[in-house]
């Protein structure tokens, strides 16, 4: 069957503001990032999602309705955050303190330190049979399809499940979807196709989901691997596809739909009520990895800064520290758990997800587990059998009898990945995108190779170390897991690209092989083991206290003193509490669900001596607590120096050096390994990405070009206007070295008694008001000169070289240079000659005679002497 996944859309509604309400980023600058990821502070922003104004992926109407129209949530909603009982919305701080994770007995490594009081605890609170639990909601609904589970052979899986789930879209579909019918494909619309010459490729999974249903998919993808995680395999479930494609919504989903997380824990409380013949250690941990930083999400925000989660150990053996698990016993202490994790989590608005997971998250969920049956058993199997029931675990008797007993261990990992992206906008949002591309991009490698080593029969190096989230999956992807993925796309025709690349992840995810194993050993460092042993050892003191008593009698109560006897009774009240309490968080089938009105509980590290006083116990909690600094400080400094430490000294062996050689060569290739990963598993969305920056840049180019161009040409003109003015120059200065070399001629033949003072051969600099301004200034002073003189001598003289012997007489020539040296200075003349009245006759007709000529000295010089001028 052929669908198109389109579907009638009248209008675009606004997409409603999706249910998890996850922890928004902080206003942070990109240097406080920078300088420490691991440090950044979890403050909210609201101004963040309020500023998003962009293209967000369109809702289908059905999910819009389906929104609108809510019925009472069957499940306390998984992410939605607490208000505190003063109503601020904070989260209220966690009861219970960090229980000890297997390897970690340092007391850094487990810094929370138990703040229960075990005396509160009403001990027949704690004696609940699973026949009071009235929270039928929660589990029995599914428990005949946990018992329909567990009659499936279910464990024999060696190959990735991997499924496909389309997100509904108002939009035309470009895919089109083979669901029904064996083998299920999804195939891309020819009309979306690149290439006319190639075919659409058939992309074949185990699963291809649509629709807004959250149950089928938790039941097609998940729920096998919940039940093989509970029978003692490690399994992983985990969402990868482009950013807004519903990965967040299909692991947690919302109060209408609960995804894959609150529904898994359901399962795993049904479980344990459907298996009697053994019990059960439950403890969770939340965790993110943001810009290649492992924060926990559990931990009180200032721990979490001053101790960023480390990744120990290699290979298999990966511890991760100091991370905060919390024992739980029931679906509400989970969904505490979960509530107060989602709400660390960093979201923040992009361009396409209103809230849009800016990291991977990943809920560890640690099961412990045994047969029943042996000493310090709180209560005997009730014998009550439900049908469905698995047998015993084969061997478990035998591995009784050498002291402890097996205890099976298995990891429960529920991962959303963030969602690859193009860049963004936004600088921080961009930032971050880098990080996730290439966790993700580590990620594609991994599987490639792994895949590759599968089909080959090769054993590759595998580039594990490369990320964060690699290297904490390690022990997973390397097979000792049951591994689920779900690849999430957005069927849009915009979106091609990116939901092929999310298809061919999938399809190579698909080739790797698997050989998880059950672990059953005898471990004394289980947590349930540990608290076995503490309740015997409790239940001994106790009967010793109760022992001496009934021997003392009265005799020994009279030597104590009245103090001391109300000592005795409350620690055995205590001891009797502590008992009770370690004994309800070990799930059975019949104690599962009795703790409905409980957290999760605290898993102390330390063994309290209740014998102690008050005062007592508080001087070893402040000694303690100083050790604790001292170590802290230790470890500081011992950091501090192993950071300055050569890698090796100069005069290691050579092996050594060759090792260091060999482990940076590795290192080279792995890196080798992600950028041909890099090159073949994003390649396409990150070329559209490529294009985007490239057609951005050419035309900022373009628009650089063209201003040159302008400057360019302005800058030509300039120069010819330059040219011009200097040619100018020079025809002038050329023109008064010939005036003033006539001149000097004609004095010199002593033709006028003309002398031609120095400042005329290099005459001053221009005047205000220019040549006619200075010229008739200095005809009227002469003009006025000349009234006051006689005038007689000067009509007598008719000849010019009279004028010399007058010394307060300018020249005619004079009088032309102070015109200024760039005018003509002859047309002033000419202008000015008029209101120079009355002239000597002379003067006059050799101004007269002067006109049409370019100088009138020459003219006059010309009639004179007959000078060639
Ligand atoms: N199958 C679906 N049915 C209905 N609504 C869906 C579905 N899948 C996704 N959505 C809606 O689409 C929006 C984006 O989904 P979601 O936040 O789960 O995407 P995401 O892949 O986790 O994105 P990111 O990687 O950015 O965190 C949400 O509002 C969600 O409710």
């Amino acid at each position: 069957m052929s669908s198109s996944m389109s579907t009638p859309s009248a209008s675009k509604l606004a997409r409603p503001v999706p249910f998890t309400p996850k922890r928004k980023l902080s206003l942070a600058t990109d240097s406080d990032l920078t300088s420490s990821d691991s440090r950044l502070p979890r403050s909210t922003t609201p101004s963040l999602l309020a500023s998003s104004k962009k293209y967000k992926a369109p809702l289908s109407t059905e999910s819009r309705t389906r929104l609108t129209n809510r019925p009472a949530p069957l499940f306390p909603s998984t992410p939605a955050r607490s208000k505190s009982s003063d109503g601020t919305g904070a989260v209220a701080r966690p009861k219970t303190p960090g229980s000890p994770r297997k390897g970690t007995d340092s007391p850094l490594l487990t810094p929370h330190v138990s703040e229960m009081d075990v005396s509160r605890v009403d001990p027949e609170e704690a004696l609940v049979d699973f026949e009071t639990v009235t929270e039928v909601g929660d589990i029995s609904a599914d428990m005949d399809e946990v018992d329909a589970m567990l009659r499936d052979d279910y464990g024999k899986e060696d190959k990735v499940l991997v499924s496909i789930r389309i997100r509904p879209s108002d939009n035309p579909s470009a895919w089109d979807v083979s669901a029904g019918a064996q083998p299920k494909t999804i195939k891309l619309q020819p009309q979306h196709c690149k290439s006319s010459v190639n075919p659409p490729q058939d992309f074949r999974f185990d699963e291809i989901l649509t629709g807004s249903e959250n149950k089928p998919v938790y039941n097609a993808v998940a729920r096998s691997h919940v039940c093989a995680a509970m029978d003692g395999f490690n399994a992983v479930i985990f969402a990868y596809g482009q950013t807004a494609s519903g990965k967040t919504f299909t692991l947690s989903g919302d109060e209408d739909q609960p995804g894959i997380i609150p529904r898994a824990m359901k399962d795993v409380f049904a479980y344990i009520k459907r298996t009697p013949t053994r019990e059960y250690l439950l403890r969770c941990s939340y965790l993110e990895i943001y810009n290649e930083a492992i924060h926990d999400l559990l931990a009180p925000p200032s721990s979490s800064v001053s101790q960023p989660v480390q990744i120990q150990g290699t290979g298999a053996n990966v511890v991760l520290t100091p991370l905060r698990e919390e024992v739980v016993t029931c679906l509400k202490g989970v969904h505490e758990v979960l509530q107060r994790g989602e709400g660390n989590r960093r979201t923040a608005s992009t361009d396409w997800n209103d809230r849009s997971s800016r990291s991977h998250s990943v809920f560890r969920l640690v099961i412990e587990s045994r047969e029943r049956g042996g000493a310090g058993d709180a209560e005997p199997a009730s014998g009550r059998t439900t049908p469905g029931f698995r047998p015993p675990t084969p061997g478990g008797p035998r591995l009784q009898a050498r002291g402890g007993r097996s205890v099976q261990t298995s990891v429960l990992s529920l991962i959303d990945l963030a969602g690859s992206e193009k860049a963004t906008s936004d600088k921080d949002r961009t930032r971050e995108g880098k990080y996730i591309n290439t966790s993700l991009l580590t990620l594609g490698s991994v599987i490639s190779t792994l895949a590759e080593n599968s089909a080959k029969n090769k054993s590759d190096h595998v580039p594990f170390r490369n990320s964060k989230l690699t290297r904490m999956l390690q022990p997973s992807l390397s097979g000792n897991a049951r591994i689920s993925v779900i690849c999430t796309i957005n069927p849009d025709g915009s979106a091609v690209a990116e939901s092929t690349s999310t298809l061919l992840f999938a399809q190579r995810i698909k080739r790797v092989q698997l050989h998880a194993q059950k672990k059953e050993v005898v471990d004394t460092d289980a947590l349930l083991e540990r608290y076995r042993k503490e309740i015997e050892e409790l239940r001994k003191r106790l009967a010793e206290k109760e022992a001496s008593q009934a021997d003392g009698g009265p005799v020994l109560k009279r030597r104590l003193s009245a103090r001391e006897q109300l000592d005795e009774s409350l620690a055995m009240h205590n001891l009797n509490a502590r008992i009770k309490q370690l004994t309800k968080l070990i799930l059975t089938s019949q104690t599962v669900d009795e703790n409905k009105g409980d957290e999760s509980r605290p898993a102390s590290p330390m063994k309290v001596d209740f014998d102690m006083s008050p005062y007592q116990l508080q001087q070893e909690l402040l000694a303690a607590r100083r050790e604790l600094e001292t170590q802290a400080t230790q470890i500081l400094s011992l950091e501090a120096a192993l950071a300055t430490r050569p890698q090796l000294p100069p005069d290691a062996p050579e092996g050594e050096k060759d090792k260091l050689l060999n482990e940076q060569a590795k290192t080279i290739r792995e890196l080798e390994i992600v950028v041909k990963g890099y090159e073949e598993n994003l390649g396409e969305p990150l070329r559209a990405v490529r294009e985007d920056v490239e057609k951005e840049w050419s035309q900022k180019l373009e628009a650089e070009v063209r201003v040159r161009q302008e400057k360019e040409a302005w800058a030509d003109e300039l120069v010819k206007q330059l040219d011009k003015e200097r040619k100018m120059r020079i025809k002038l200065e050329e023109e008064r070295h010939a005036l003033a070399a006539f001149v000097k001629k004609f004095d010199q033949l002593g033709l006028g008694g003309l002398v031609i003072p120095p400042s005329k051969l290099n005459p001053p600099m221009p005047t205000p008001g220019g040549a006619a301004a200075v010229f008739a200034q200095r005809q009227k002073t002469k003009v006025s000169q000349l009234k006051e003189h006689s005038m007689a001598p000067l009509a007598e003289a008719e000849s010019p070289v009279r004028l010399a012997t007058a010394p307060i007489q300018k020249s005619l020539l004079e009088e032309e240079w102070d015109g200024g040296e760039d005018v003509d200075v002859s047309i002033e003349l000419e202008k000015s000659a008029p209101s120079i009245s009355p002239p000597k006759a002379g003067l006059a007709a050799a101004i007269a005679a002067r006109k049409g000529s370019q100088s009138p000295t020459r003219e006059i010089l010309g009639e004179k002497e007959n000078l060639p001028v």
